[in-house]
């Protein structure tokens, strides 16, 4: 590529937590070493979902909502990419947007964290485990009826003050997040995907950018990790399919092991008395339709009826004038 075509300033556009400085941090550190001739900037922007911390991320209509104003940036031309965790990016990206890279994942897996007990099995009948995720809440809901599921909101290191403060015996959160924050140690245990299935996306990282500028999607494919974007491309097929948001209890998680792409995926009610989960296996090039399967499977298995219950109750998505 000719030094001509790279432009002399790019800005990243980001969410304002630590997390997401981190990640954008992380995202502008890998371009500036592959192009040092261009200054990189950090544009860090306060989202409605960042906004609205008294309700549950299920009642507030769903994941547009930590990516909207980001996206008016890139429109405006105030901004030139935006780093998001794929966990928090739409099944379908909207007009005129796309993700240029998808980078390596971080480890995908949930988290426990607990100052008192050392795994989910040793909480005490009623203890109470903080959640603010339909999907954790289910799965542990499931798999530990006797336990307390209570909401808990906030970014990363408002949840661990809430544990510190003693509101809660444990709580669940990404590893990636805590990894990312240098927060590894307040780690107790990691939850295999048997005890928690991850949610579609999650440890990966997207840059989103205009569909019109060619240049940038070109300058990030050095970023793009093939192998993640493949797990994760099956896992968000599998979500589109089952119209996925913050407000349907699924989960979705894709493997690729000896060269072989597994793909988990499960839909539960949302007190967990009902969850139905199905996996496939494949070809890695092949992630997309096989997450369309999955659905079509899940469906067929019982999750057609949760998800038309959930949609009788759901909260209209907030609308972004
Ligand atoms: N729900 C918010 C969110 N979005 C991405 C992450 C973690 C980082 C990642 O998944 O890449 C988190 C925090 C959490 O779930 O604990």
């Amino acid at each position: 590529m000719s030094n001509s075509s790279i432009p002399a300033k790019i800005i990243i556009a980001t969410r304002e937590s630590a997390l997401a400085l981190w990640q954008a941090n992380f995202i502008r550190e890998r371009l500036s070493k592959l192009y040092p001739q261009t200054e990189f900037n950090i544009f860090g922007m306060t989202t409605r979902g960042d906004q609205i911390l008294d309700m549950s991320l299920s009642k507030i209509g769903g994941k547009g909502l930590f990516i909207k104003e980001l996206e008016q940036a890139l429109e405006n031309n105030c901004a030139d990419i935006a780093v998001h965790s794929m966990k928090d990016v739409p099944m379908d990206m909207p007009e005129g947007f796309v993700l240029a890279a998808i980078a390596e994942r971080e480890d995908p897996r949930d988290a426990f964290v607990s100052n008192q007990y050392a795994s989910l099995s040793e909480l005490p009948s009623g203890g109470v485990v903080g959640t603010s995720s339909l999907r954790r809440e289910s799965q542990l809901r499931a798999r530990f009826p006797h336990l307390q599921v209570k909401p808990l909101r906030g970014n990363v290191q408002t949840r661990l003050r809430k544990l510190d403060d003693g509101q809660f015996a444990a709580i669940i959160l990404a590893a990636a997040g805590l990894k990312r924050l240098g927060l590894a140690d307040r780690i107790t245990a990691l939850l295999s995907p048997e005890l928690s299935l991850p949610a579609v996306g999650q440890g990966a990282l997207g840059i989103e950018c205009r569909a019109d500028r060619a240049d940038l999607i070109k300058l990030m494919q050095p970023l793009h990790h093939p192998e993640t974007a493949q797990c994760v491309e099956a896992e968000r097929a599998m979500s589109r399919a089952l119209g996925g948001s913050c407000q349907v209890p699924l989960g979705g998680f894709a493997e690729i092991t000896a060269g072989v792409l597994r793909l988990r995926g499960f839909v539960a009610s949302p007190d967990g008395t009902r969850m139905i989960s199905n996996e496939l296996s494949g070809e890695p090039e092949a992630g997309t339709g096989m997450g369309a399967q999955l659905a079509r499977n899940l469906k067929e298995q019982g999750a057609a009826e949760i998800l038309a219950a959930l949609e009788s109750t759901m909260v209209a998505p907030v609308s972004h004038p």
